[in-house]
């Protein structure tokens, strides 16, 4: 169902208005918008609006129920200011979603399967670059093709202003989700290598992409082998103290509660080989039916 919402301004006196809610309370001048159903007439709301003398009309724009319209007339909230503010600057708002000509089932029946993203989450030294070097190699020879997003990669370039703080590591996955979304709309199977320590982080990821779509796999490898393994010296770094902030060490890592593919480590040369591994993505995928058209 659609709606209209009308973006305005409040000045510091706020009035209750008829069946637009809200209260009486004085506030401060903010931005909001003021939601209508798709079953009301747009040209009345928006006099009804001007003629509040309440608030002054930006501009007016068709949102989803999914965008949280909500059909109960809710006036402008402290919540909403916050959300069109980005640092203290208001947010642009004439943006308007261009459709393209060509849709994501036509470029799945050209690449004969269905983009998506693999996320592989999982501490240092999992063997988390060797699953993504051995899926994506697995894949090509099958003719499918892939991308990998890994974390290291991409902090030399697209985060490149990062650093290893809790709220760089959220900036850090939440651009990579958003890339790695894109190229599954494009058909790619994408493949996102990346530590990603916190639950949150990756659920919003997730969150992105259409159900089904979003891979979550997990290293189960104790912090024992992968600290054994340290085939850059950085888990040895990090217990000397010259890195401060090291997953595992003194920074958290939060396991993945459910998630769709845990390749746990055995110890077992077979069943714990990236390239066994890379097969278990494989088969999921195969069963999911990710692998055709
Ligand atoms: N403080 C700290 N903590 C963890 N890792 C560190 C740190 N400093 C540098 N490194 C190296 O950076 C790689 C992890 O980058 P990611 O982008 O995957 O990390 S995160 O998802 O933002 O947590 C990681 O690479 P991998 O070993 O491939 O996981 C490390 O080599
Ligand atoms: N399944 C595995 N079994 C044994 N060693 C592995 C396995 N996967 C990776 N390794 C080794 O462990 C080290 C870390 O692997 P890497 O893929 O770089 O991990 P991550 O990307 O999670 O940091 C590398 O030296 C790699 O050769």
């Amino acid at each position: 169902m659609e709606g209209l919402a009308i973006r305005a301004s409040r000045p510091s006196i706020f009035c209750s208005l008829p069946g637009l809610g809200g209260d009486p309370q004085r506030r401060p001048p903010a931005d909001g918008f003021l939601k209508f159903p798709a079953s009301s007439n747009a040209a009345e709301n928006t006099k009804l609006v001007v003629n509040s003398g309440s608030f002054h009309p930006i501009s007016a724009v068709n949102v989803s129920t999914q965008a949280s319209l909500t059909a109960d007339f809710p006036a402008l909230s402290e919540t909403n200011v916050k959300e069109e503010r980005i640092n203290g600057e208001k947010k642009a708002d004439n943006i308007v979603w261009h459709e393209s000509s060509i849709c994501r089932c036509d470029r799945q029946q050209l690449l004969q399967q269905k983009g998506c993203v693999i996320w592989i989450t999982g501490l240092s030294g999992s063997g988390k670059s060797t699953v993504a070097c051995a899926l994506s190699k697995a894949l090509f020879e099958r003719g499918k093709l892939t991308y990998t997003l890994d974390g290291d990669n991409v902090r030399h370039g697209l985060n490149r202003d990062l650093t290893f703080k809790a709220e760089d590591r959220t900036e850090n996955i939440r651009r990579i989700g958003e890339v790695a979304k894109l190229f599954a709309d494009v058909g790619v199977i994408c493949i996102a290598s990346l530590i990603s320590p916190y639950r949150r982080d990756r659920d919003e990821c997730r969150s992105l992409l259409p159900e089904g779509d979003f891979v979550e796999v997990f290293m189960d490898v104790p912090l024992s082998v992968c600290e054994s393994r340290d085939p850059k010296g950085l888990y040895k770094l990090a217990r000397a103290g010259k890195i401060k902030g090291f997953t595992g060490i003194d920074d958290p890592y939060e396991a993945p509660l459910n998630c769709e593919v845990v390749l746990k480590h055995t110890g077992d040369d077979f069943s714990s080989s990236p390239r066994q591994m890379a097969e278990n993505i494989i088969s999921y995928l195969q069963n999911k039916g990710y692998l055709e058209g």
